[in-house]
């Protein structure tokens, strides 16, 4: 029996509920819209029903905190996730289970290795801007910055360096991508089956590569650190048996997670900086000229280059406010719990996003403003807890967000020191899709500028 006290709303239609609404918003570019509606219509919680499941959406920085801090909501991705990605990664477990897991990806994400990283990564960045930038007067920058996302994370994270074997690899996880918020039903033409079946390959492709890594670990020639498939195969049972942990299964699900979260976030976020960085207006390039002013060209940039570029990561903070890359996501209830005054039942679906909370005058004034200076002093501290929320927070708060801020850094460095563009279309939209896309995939026209 439903509690008499559920949420404002309705349920809509039977399974479809108001996910086709949502999803046409989403590409519309009106999801921030669509979600303000539901707010000013029905208050900050309320009822409505998404991807088949009966669900409330919640919305502002107490909600916000509510859903990664409470209990008795654990993580739970929809269906068409699920199917895309597999059944077993960390975004599906909770509690020690979680932990586990959460913690082999943080060994390769901790300052130690990230301090490591910063050479190797600057290499990428440098052969890319060789391969794709120089000698054009335009390139598109949103398949661009994918593609070099990709590329560093596979080489940092699992040791898969440049070749036709990455190559193919990147090629799947273009289509990967698509269905993910979908209905999900396995129809020929769906975005859905071409995810479905590009996960397919990717997945074959892991699976090699987890036996040969547990191969080379028992022959000695790797070890934990070697990559993360090396660390999750290390992890062994608290009952000292030195039993695996993880199955094969449960290896290749956890870094199709690591794959997809690690790349396709962090292009977002590079894309969108360009699309601002082309008025000029905020570039910052003074302390990108700075930190090159004491440095040979060919010297890799350090850990410390970077903590000298304090405005651009301000820049990079303010378009991850205007877009977050991801959109909101979701969590599922495993008992009945109060919210708002309202009972959310057991089994139900709590919906988060960020828009509303970001485009909060109250919160962030003048909120369609760009103005990277809010973001000094490590974020205005007036703002109530949970208030930026494109990393989410609590337990779950991204794992990988100072390796983003490490990549964006570096490619951003290499860009503003030696390009200007500006942008090739007049109209200057994007869809979510479900990831936010610009028009065409930002075509820009590019000239080398002279450099001091
Ligand atoms: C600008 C770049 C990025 C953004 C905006 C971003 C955003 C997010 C958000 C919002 C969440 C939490 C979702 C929730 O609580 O519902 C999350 C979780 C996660 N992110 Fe990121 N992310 C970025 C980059 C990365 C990178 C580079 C990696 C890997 C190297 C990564 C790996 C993960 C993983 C594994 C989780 C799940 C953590 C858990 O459930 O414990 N992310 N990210």
């Amino acid at each position: 029996q439903r509690p008499a006290n559920l949420p404002p709303g309705s349920l809509g239609l039977p399974v479809i509920g108001q996910s086709l609404g949502l999803l046409r918003a989403m590409r519309g570019n009106t999801a921030e819209r669509w979600i303000q509606d539901r707010v000013d219509r029905y208050g900050p919680v309320s009822k409505l029903s998404l991807f088949g499941t009966p669900t409330v959406l919640v919305t502002g920085p107490a909600a916000n905190k509510f859903v990664f801090f409470s209990g008795a909501l654990v993580m739970r991705q929809p269906r068409s996730v699920r199917r895309i990605l597999g059944e077993r990664s960390l975004l599906d477990l909770a509690g020690a289970d979680h932990k586990r897991i959460r913690g082999a990806l943080a060994e390769f994400l901790k300052p130690d290795m990230l301090r490591l990283y910063v050479g190797k990564i600057d290499g990428e960045v440098r052969r890319h801007v060789d391969e794709r930038w120089e000698g054009r007067s335009t390139v598109t920058v949103m398949p661009l910055m994918k593609r070099l996302t990709f590329d560093i994370i596979t080489s940092l994270l699992f040791g898969l360096e440049r070749g036709a074997v990455r190559d193919a690899l990147a090629g799947d996880f273009e289509h990967v991508m698509e269905g993910m918020w979908s209905v999900p039903v396995d129809l020929p033409f769906t975005a859905f089956r071409r995810s479905l079946r590009a996960s397919a390959r990717a997945r074959r492709l892991l699976v090699e590569i987890t036996r040969e890594t547990k191969a080379k670990l028992e022959r000695g020639e790797a070890t934990r650190s070697s990559s993360l498939i090396a660390c999750l195969l290390s992890l062994t049972d608290d009952d000292n048996s030195g039993a695996r942990l993880l199955s094969e299964e449960e290896i290749v699900d956890n870094s199709m997670v690591a794959l997809v979260a690690g790349h396709d976030t962090s292009s977002i976020l590079m894309t969108f900086m360009i699309r601002h960085l082309a008025s000029d207006a905020h570039t910052g390039r003074h302390e990108h000229d700075e930190v090159a002013k004491d440095k040979d060209d060919d010297v890799a940039l350090t850990w410390e280059d970077l903590a000298k570029m304090k405005f651009t990561w301000r820049v990079a903070l303010e378009t991850l406010r205007v877009v977050p890359p991801i959109f909101g996501n979701f969590r599922t209830t495993i008992q009945d719990i109060e919210f708002g005054g309202y009972t959310i039942p057991k089994g139900w679906q709590v919906f988060w996003t960020a828009g509303v909370t970001h485009m909060d005058a109250a919160i962030f004034p003048e909120p369609h403003k760009f103005n990277p200076s809010r973001f000094e002093n490590n974020q205005s501290s007036s703002a109530p807890p949970c208030s930026f929320v494109a990393f989410g927070g609590g337990p779950r708060i991204c794992v990988g967000m100072e390796f983003a801020r490490i990549e964006t850094l570096v490619t951003m460095h290499h860009l503003l020191r030696q390009f200007r563009w500006k942008l090739c279309c007049k109209e200057d939209t994007f869809a979510r899709d479900p990831m936010p896309t610009p028009l065409h995939g930002l075509p820009i026209e590019i000239e080398h500028r002279t450099c001091s």
